[in-house]
């Protein structure tokens, strides 16, 4: 029988906390599969996006969930970024409660991001510091992708919503694959492409990929353009920056979780000079350039891009 996450993760309260997430991705997940994001915008978040209303759902999914499991003591997300307290003792949680809203009308597959602190706050922490993160995806199938701190590689369970008499809702979510190398490869997922107008260095780069006749695999969604370097097990991911078009992702709620699941995985993080789990953490509302991927990828991208547009 598969390992389910349920005797994957030993009892304790990191296991209560990733089961609060698995609960609050199965009701997103089943929310969008309904038509969710569909309807009409909500409001303006903190970072001046407008949100979807499935944007503000997500995110008060994620907190009923957190708080209920009892273990978190702080929140924050992309869609309310102040850190606040989530009425328990322990973890400190920062989420992307769905990552890709612009391209739910396309269906194409979105995501949640998370990443865990031990406890209090996460101004003045690093991601190396985090003892867990990872991202849901929502496609074709409801998948966790996720590593933590005391395992060197990263892995993935696959939702199947299958119940029997004795099993915990942990048992729903069956392990599909386990990650330990980015190896080079010649797939891209170039992001933030309208940045190569005045940023010489990602210009060249781009000519880089196409001369070497790299495969474009990129869908403008970055939970499944991320998780497919870990799936193919090669390539690279970035989205850099320049005057004209500044730096998007955000650094707390979406560069690091990630960067910390690919670094498990084999691969390597950056902003363009360093990995971005040794960048501090001084907001939660600090943005940055990011790639991901193979070693020599994410080195050609540093000498190539650097961090002039950070
Ligand atoms: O379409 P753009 O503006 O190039 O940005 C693409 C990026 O924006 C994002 O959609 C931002 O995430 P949100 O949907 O959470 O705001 C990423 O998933 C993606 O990599
Ligand atoms: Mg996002
Ligand atoms: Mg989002």
């Amino acid at each position: 029988m598969a390992q389910t996450l349920e005797t994957f993760l030993p009892e304790g309260s990191l296991k209560r906390c990733i089961e609060a997430l698995t609960e609050a991705a199965e009701e997103i997940s089943s929310l969008l599969r309904k038509g969710a994001g569909l309807g009409g915008l909500s409001s303006v978040n903190t970072f001046g996006d407008q949100q979807l209303q499935v944007d503000v759902l997500a995110d008060q999914i994620i907190e009923t969930a957190l708080q209920r499991s009892g273990v978190v003591e702080t929140i924050c997300s992309e869609e309310n970024s102040k850190e606040r307290p989530c009425g328990g003792t322990g973890f400190a949680v920062a989420y992307d409660p769905l990552d890709g809203s612009s391209i739910i009308d396309t269906n194409f597959a979105v995501g949640t991001i998370f990443g865990i602190l031990k406890d209090g706050s996460f101004i003045g922490h690093k991601g190396r510091e985090f003892v867990a993160a990872g991202c849901f995806v929502y496609g074709p199938r409801t998948e966790l992708t996720f590593a933590v701190s005391d395992k060197e590689y990263a892995h993935q369970f696959i939702f199947i919503p299958t119940v029997s008499e004795d099993s915990t809702s942990l048992d729903r979510w069956k392990k599909n694959h386990i990650f330990t190398a980015i190896e080079s490869g010649k797939l891209f997922a170039p992001g933030n492409l309208r940045s190569t107008v005045d940023n010489i260095g990602y210009q060249k780069l781009v000519n880089y990929w196409m001369s070497n006749k790299y495969q474009l695999r990129y869908t403008g969604g970055m939970v499944p353009d991320v998780n497919q370097l870990l799936i193919k097990g090669k390539g690279v991911f970035c989205n850099p920056a320049s005057l004209s078009s500044p730096a998007k992702l955000r650094l707390l709620f979406e560069c690091i979780p990630l960067a910390f699941l690919i670094e498990k995985a084999g691969g390597r993080s950056s902003n363009g000079s360093v990995s971005l789990l040794d960048i501090p953490i001084t907001g939660t509302e600090e943005r940055s350039q990011v790639c991901y991927g193979a070693k020599e990828e994410v080195e050609r991208f540093d000498a190539m891009v650097g961090q002039m547009f950070s």
